[in-house]
């Protein structure tokens, strides 16, 4: 199998309980499992700001799905979580789930672009990131920890559990 960094986001229909059932629908994926997850962060919303605040956590699993495969299942898991796409970009979500890294793996297909193409300047990302993994180096030979030093935190806290 191979490790798979996940940016969970939320910010409508109770942020908290978003995050918390995709982590169960994550659990259940066919030849997946959680082998990790940060804390639940609060986060100023990235783009238009006439949105709730978000809710963002980052998990770590292990799978044997392929990565065009696991970005199907996890949009399944975006939609059972009524995620209804409007026309507003950035705007306001039920539930998000962002392949931030696949093993080693650098994607640049129309579907799928690996890693993350914001992951490193977004501090809603890199800080639990940066939680569960912080020697964490990146495909491109980046440290994580040079990317924590350069981001700018942008009011993040940690939800208490
Ligand atoms: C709309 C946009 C860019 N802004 C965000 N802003 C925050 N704080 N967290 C997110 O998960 C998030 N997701 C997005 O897709």
């Amino acid at each position: 199998g191979i490790d798979v960094y996940l940016g969970l986001g939320s910010n409508l229909d109770k942020p908290v309980h978003q995050i918390q059932a995709a982590l169960e629908a994550l659990d259940n994926l066919a030849e997946t499992a959680i082998k990790c997850c940060s804390s639940l962060y609060a986060s100023q919303p990235m783009g238009p700001q006439d949105q709730p605040d978000y809710v963002n956590a980052v998990v770590l699993i292990h799978t044997q799905l392929a990565p065009l495969f696991l970005l199907k299942a996890l949009q399944e898991i975006e939609l059972e979580h009524g995620r209804v796409r409007k026309s507003e970009r950035w705007g306001p979500r039920t539930l998000d789930i962002d392949i931030l890294l696949y093993g080693e793996q650098q994607i640049d297909s129309s579907e799928l672009v690996v890693p993350h193409y914001g992951m490193k300047q977004r501090e809603f990302v890199l800080f639990p990131l940066f939680e569960i993994s912080p020697q964490l180096c990146l495909p491109d030979g980046e440290l994580l920890a040079e990317l924590i030093k350069k981001c700018p935190i942008n009011g993040l806290k940690i939800l208490s559990p």
